[in-house]
């Protein structure tokens, strides 16, 4: 008699793994958009490498974001950043998290649009604010009024963000949920025209 095996639907991590193929994923957003808590999240239920260009900058000067700003200029920076990304971006797949300003670097934004999948997090002023206040940690929010120049930066920035493939709102839910909803944003798209 033929046994019936019953085979389990694919979960959605194992659907967005197979929509990503050999893809990277790339996350993209303002700073405390949750970039690098989400992306580590969603590497994990993807079951693919997670990197986070940042840390990955700070390991190979051996000096820290706010040391780079003040030592070589944001210029220096970026060049660097360019270099970096490009590299990560070589081999995947793996997710990887940028820093905020990475996709606005034309040159940066070549690189990544290249090298895989791009979602933004999109958050609003109060969810960043309310996220990026508790921190000292970047240099451009050294100013005398930094949630103003955190809102001067949306404006600038977001129709640049909003080029990315998928946007998932970043907003006050459980990480996991945030997770679920790039997992799923992954599993419904298109291929780019
Ligand atoms: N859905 C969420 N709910 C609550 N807290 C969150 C959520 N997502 C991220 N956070 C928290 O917000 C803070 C900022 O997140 P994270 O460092 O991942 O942002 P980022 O986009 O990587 O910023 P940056 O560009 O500065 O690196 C962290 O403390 C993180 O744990
Ligand atoms: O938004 C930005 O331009 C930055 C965000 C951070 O992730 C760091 O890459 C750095 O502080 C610059
Ligand atoms: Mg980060």
């Amino acid at each position: 008699m033929t046994e019936l095996i019953e085979q389990a639907p694919p979960t959605l991590a194992e659907q967005a793994r197979a929509a990503l193929g050999k893809r990277n994923l790339v996350l993209i957003g303002l700073m405390g958009a949750g970039k690098s808590a989400i992306g580590r999240m969603t590497a994990q239920a993807l079951g693919i490498p997670f990197i986070d260009s940042d840390h990955e900058i700070e390991r190979v000067s051996r000096m820290s974001i706010t040391d780079l700003f003040a030592a070589y200029g944001e210029a220096e920076f970026r060049a660097l950043e360019t270099r970096v990304i490009k590299r990560l971006l070589r081999s995947g797949p793996r997710v990887v998290s940028t820093g905020g300003g990475a996709y606005i670097n034309e040159n940066t934004r070549k690189h990544i649009r290249r090298g895989g999948l791009t979602v933004w997090l999109k958050a609003d002023l109060d969810v960043l604010w309310e996220r990026v206040n508790k921190r000292d940690t970047r240099p451009l929010l050294k100013t005398e009024n930094p949630r103003q120049t955190l809102e001067n930066l949306m404006n600038a920035r977001y129709p640049i963000y909003a080029e990315a493939d998928l946007t998932v709102l970043s907003r006050d839910v459980k990480k996991e949920t945030m997770v679920e909803e790039v997992l799923a944003a992954i599993t419904a798209a298109r291929p780019r025209t």
